[in-house]
């Protein structure tokens, strides 16, 4: 039994935040404390109180009663307590004794050492679960597929290439511009979820159309548990609004500052209506790290003419590090445009319309060159000599391969801004069909003359946006087509586009009420609640519409891909929006053949844009990338046959015309840009590498890990179906709360499939929050910290100890130099035996772990007590060991920095001979920030976070 003695120093084990406590009264079966720093008693049986003694030895750090800080030099007993003989700290040689009741009544004992030393261990369980916690850190924030894992996707190969480059980047910059359907938002979602989770990115800004908010938002939750919170004028107004503030008492409201309302929240999305009219001050001050816009395309620019969009997104992401762009058209608004937004990702790239636009006619040899260089094993000196036009700051041979192919596609290409997958090199897309169905002219339609070309034509093409009012429903010929067509495909679900929102009203009351079909329209006036409702309504595959009408603004970014039936009830004039438009049922997850639907009127304009599209360039069944180029070759002669649609002649030539600038333009782009574009955007080989990693990955479940956590802290956990399990919080809890786990609990699966089909699972990898947060809470807490166990193997000396270490480092910088991406998170493990050598390397954690079991505390106290001066020094030569192996990891850390920061200044310098514009200070800033990060490296320190003692017995 312990011995307890008025005035001696005692803490109390489960309730460590009652500070340091004394001892006041002891008879013979109860000992009574009393805290000062909570000013509580406690008194407890003498035989099991759950006390420990908290003492000191020389050389240890003291805190008195008065805050000074004392070493002590020596430790001398008086009656039963102990007197610390002390100096101050720093040169002083003065000894001042310190009885232990003037201790500093606040006691820290989370550091594994003292909790040692001060007899505070905890079980073998809590350090196992504390050795896991460390190494699942580690393994995830060195694995180079870190942030791939956790989003609740299909692993599909161009998406995995895109994000793997991307997502790993410092302060990427990029045009996300895949095909329409091919994913974009899912690349860009894993392009954040891995920014986020390695640390590069904190705050995160989404710009969309108002369309799409609600889109991103349950996306971002459901595939990447990523909660953003939507800012509207609303929001903004009662963050800021000072009568929404209670205050008391008399204030001067002048004085009063408002927080910047975005800095409310760290994921932030917001439509682009807002963007257009919100305050830039405070949105440029919200410290964002990374800005992603979709449909960029929409950001207009002409060199005398900037769009007021353009000029606020390059306002904004001047002062934001990452950049992520996405469009499936970025050339619709023309090439100025599609200039202007690589301008905004990389202006030291691209600085020179006229050069950009030489450079984009002068690809091919390029091309060329880069083709070659990726097909042959060996370069002969003639290929290398070409290379060397090219590069001249890297050796030009095999070895650096990957590196020169990257700088040619980076300095000669877009290779390192702009990503393009296209479903020619996809596989497994469904075909393309398009049915046209040809009906009687209309003699009802009457075209006024018009004072502009492109107004008669959009009159042409769109008869119906003549009439003051529905009529036209009635003598439309389309419209008796639909009522059939609807009529005949009663169990399909069919969407219909037209240009206008006006015609799909009218066509929607006309089938809703005259033909008694179920159906719902979706255009741009409609609020976003009743946009989602329709379209809601469309999906539901019971009850649902069996039509969904849309206005071209339904066709942007929308999923539809359960449907396969597509009608058109008129065509636009630009391919890219027609593309777009059948954009909506080819995408990724389209399980059958898509049928296009055309309805026209002969010998109409409309007959004539159908042919333009259908025989002059095949823009129905396949994609077309050249479609903005061919339009603006052959506009003027469409325009003048849609306004001469009665001559034959005109039509016939420009359907030939159409042809040659087609095929022209698809030779040129498939040598050339396009080429490029596919080379540097898409590697078979290393994105089914990478579909085999995460894969790997998906099988090393952190179901054992979890479970364990669960347990320790008192979760309930039971299966639920086949791999899937119900998680709720427990009866008896000892945390207030779970990282990742609500109040009614989750159902969840360690299985990617599963959870693809079943919405309502979570998806448990090592990256879901549940996980991350379950690591970081073990790391956070003391428990497990400090250990004693015993050892039984018959090859060891009973009395023989050794001593587990572990140790972490990590690197404290500025967020802006993001010193991690260089030295994430890394364990040292050092196994001591007394005479200081390090056997780490012969027994794994995992073999000790089998033979170690655990000790009363009592007897762990007692041999702490009695070998405390051999574990001091144990400790001391696990230090060492473990500072050396630091050490070594620092430099190699510290060289990969350096080489990493040359390639950028090598890059800049390249420019910098074609673009005057690289100024000489973004050249020295690239060498001090190296320096700045070689310091912080440099001071990166080891921190102790578990010891356990093993005693062989
Ligand atoms: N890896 C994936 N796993 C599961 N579903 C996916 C995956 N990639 C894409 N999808 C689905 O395919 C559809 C199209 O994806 P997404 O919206 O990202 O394409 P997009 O290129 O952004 O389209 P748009 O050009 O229309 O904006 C969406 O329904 C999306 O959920």
């Amino acid at each position: 039994m312990t011995d307890f003695a008025v005035g001696q120093r005692w803490l109390s084990e489960n309730e460590t935040e009652l500070g340091l406590g004394i001892i006041q009264d002891v008879d013979y079966r109860l000992v009574t404390v009393y805290f000062p720093s909570n000013e509580d008693q406690r008194t407890y049986a003498k035989n099991n109180a759950p006390l420990c003694r908290v003492t000191f030895e020389a050389g240890d750090q003291i805190e008195t009663i008065h805050g000074d800080i004392l070493q002590v030099d020596s430790v001398q007993p008086l009656n039963d307590i102990l007197v610390y003989m002390s100096k101050q700290t720093g040169n002083s040689t003065e000894i001042v004794p310190i009885p232990e009741t003037q201790l500093s009544h606040h006691i820290e004992l989370s550091k594994a050492s003292d909790r040692l030393f001060s007899g505070q261990v905890d079980s073998v369980q809590w350090f196992e679960l504390r050795y896991q916690a460390m190494l699942a850190k580690e393994q995830q924030e060195r694995c180079e597929i870190h942030g791939l894992q956790g989003p609740r996707v299909d692993l599909i190969g161009h998406q995995l290439h895109i994000a793997a480059e991307v997502g790993n980047r410092h302060a990427p910059r990029v045009l996300l511009a895949d095909e329409v359907g091919l994913g974009k938002t899912i690349e860009a979602g894993m392009i954040i979820h891995q920014q986020l989770l390695n640390h590069r990115a904190h705050r995160v800004l989404i710009i969309v159309p108002q369309h799409l908010v609600n889109q991103w938002f349950i996306e971002m939750i459901r595939r990447f548990n990523l909660h953003f919170s939507i800012f509207d004028q609303e929001r903004v107004d009662s963050l800021t609004n000072l009568d929404d503030i209670a205050f008391e008492g008399e204030y001067d409201f002048e004085d009063i500052e408002i927080e910047n309302p975005f800095l409310s929240e760290q994921l932030v999305l917001c439509s682009s209506d807002f963007f257009a009219q919100c305050d830039m001050k405070l949105l440029g001050q919200g410290e964002w790290d990374l800005l992603v816009i979709d449909e960029a395309h929409h950001l207009e620019w002409h060199p005398e003419s900037p769009g007021e969009d353009y000029l606020r997104v390059e306002q904004l992401s001047r002062s934001i590090p990452g950049l992520l762009l996405l469009s499936a058209t970025p050339e619709q608004l023309g090439q100025e445009s599609h200039f202007a937004r690589l301008k905004l990702l990389d202006p030291d790239r691209f600085h020179n319309l006229q050069s950009f636009i030489e450079e984009q006619q002068a690809y091919q040899p390029i091309a060329e060159l880069v083709t070659e260089l990726n097909d042959k094993a060996v370069w002969d000196d003639s290929l290398k000599a070409q290379i060397a036009t090219h590069i001249d700051d890297l050796a030009i041979s095999e070895e650096n391969r990957e590196d020169i192919l990257k700088e040619l596609l980076d300095r000669n290409g877009t290779g390192r801004v702009l990503y393009r997958n296209t479903r020619k090199n996809i596989k497994g897309f469904p075909q393309r069909k398009v049915f046209a169905h040809p009906l009687a002219s209309c003699a009802e339609y009457q075209p006024d003359s018009s004072d502009s070309q492109e107004a008669t034509v959009n009159q042409l093409l769109h008869p119906e946006t003549q009439e003051r009012n529905e009529s036209w429903t009635q003598f439309d010929p389309r419209v008796e087509w639909l009522k059939d067509f609807l009529k005949s495909n009663l169990n399909e679900k069919i969407l219909i586009i037209c240009a206008h929102k006006d015609t799909a009203i009218a066509l929607d009351l006309h089938c809703r009420f005259k033909l008694g079909i179920n159906c719902c329209t979706f255009h741009e006036d409609m609020d976003i609640i009743s946009r989602d409702r329709a379209a809601a309504h469309f999906a539901d595959m019971e009850d649902g519409a069996q039509a969904l009408f849309c206005s071209e603004i339904g066709s942007e970014g929308r999923n539809f891909q359960f449907s396969h039936k597509l009608v058109l009830m008129d065509l636009p004039a630009n391919p890219d929006l027609l593309e777009q438009r059948i954009g909506r049922l080819d995408r990724i997850g389209q399980k059958q053949d898509i049928e296009i639907h055309v309805p026209y009127m002969q010998q109409s304009a409309q007959e004539v844009i159908f042919n333009w599209y259908h025989q002059g360039m095949n823009a129905f069944e396949k994609t077309n990338a050249a479609g903005n180029a061919i339009f603006k070759k052959t506009q003027s002669q469409l325009f003048a046959a849609i306004i001469d649609f009665t001559d034959q002649t005109k039509q016939q030539a420009l359907i030939e015309q159409t042809q040659a600038v087609t095929s022209d333009i698809n030779k040129a782009l498939e040598s050339g840009r396009d080429k490029l574009l596919e080379l540097a955007s898409y590697n078979e080989t290393t994105a089914n590498q990478l579909i085999e990693r995460v894969a790997e990955r998906d099988c090393l479940t952190p179901q054992k890990f979890l479970e364990s956590c669960w347990d320790r802290y008192g979760i309930q956990f039971e299966d639920h179906s086949l791999k899937s399990y119900i998680i709720q919080p427990g009866d008896h809890m000892f945390i207030g709360m779970f990282p990742g786990l609500p109040e009614d609990g989750i159902t969840a699966t360690y299985d990617r499939q599963i959870a693809l089909s079943r919405d309502d699972m979570q998806f448990l990898s090592w990256e879901h929050p549940m996980v991350t947060g379950a690591i970081e809470l073990v790391l956070s807490e003391e428990k497990g910290n400090a250990s004693v166990c015993i050892l039984k193997n018959k090859a060891i000396k009973a009395g023989t100890l050794l001593m587990e270490v572990l140790y972490d480092i990590e690197c404290v910088a500025p967020r802006y130099l993001q010193a991690q991406r260089f030295l994430p998170y890394k364990m040292f493990r050092v196994l001591t035996d007394i005479k200081g050598n390090n056997l780490a390397d012969k027994v794994s954690h995992e073999n000790l772990s089998k033979q170690c079991h655990k000790i009363p505390k009592n007897a762990s106290r007692q041999a702490l007590k009695s070998e405390s001066k051999s574990f001091r020094k144990m400790l001391e030569l696990a230090e060492k060991k473990a500072q050396q192996q630091a050490d070594k990891t620092l430099d190699s850390v510290v060289e990969k920095m350096q080489h990493m920061q040359a390639e950028e200044l090598n890059r800049l310098i390249s420019l910098r001979k074609k673009n005057p514009n690289i100024r000489e200070e973004e050249i020295k800033f690239v060498k001090s920030q190296t320096q700045i990060l070689e310091k912080y490296l440099r001071n990166t320190y080891l921190k102790l976070q578990a010891i356990r003692v093993i005693v062989a017995v």
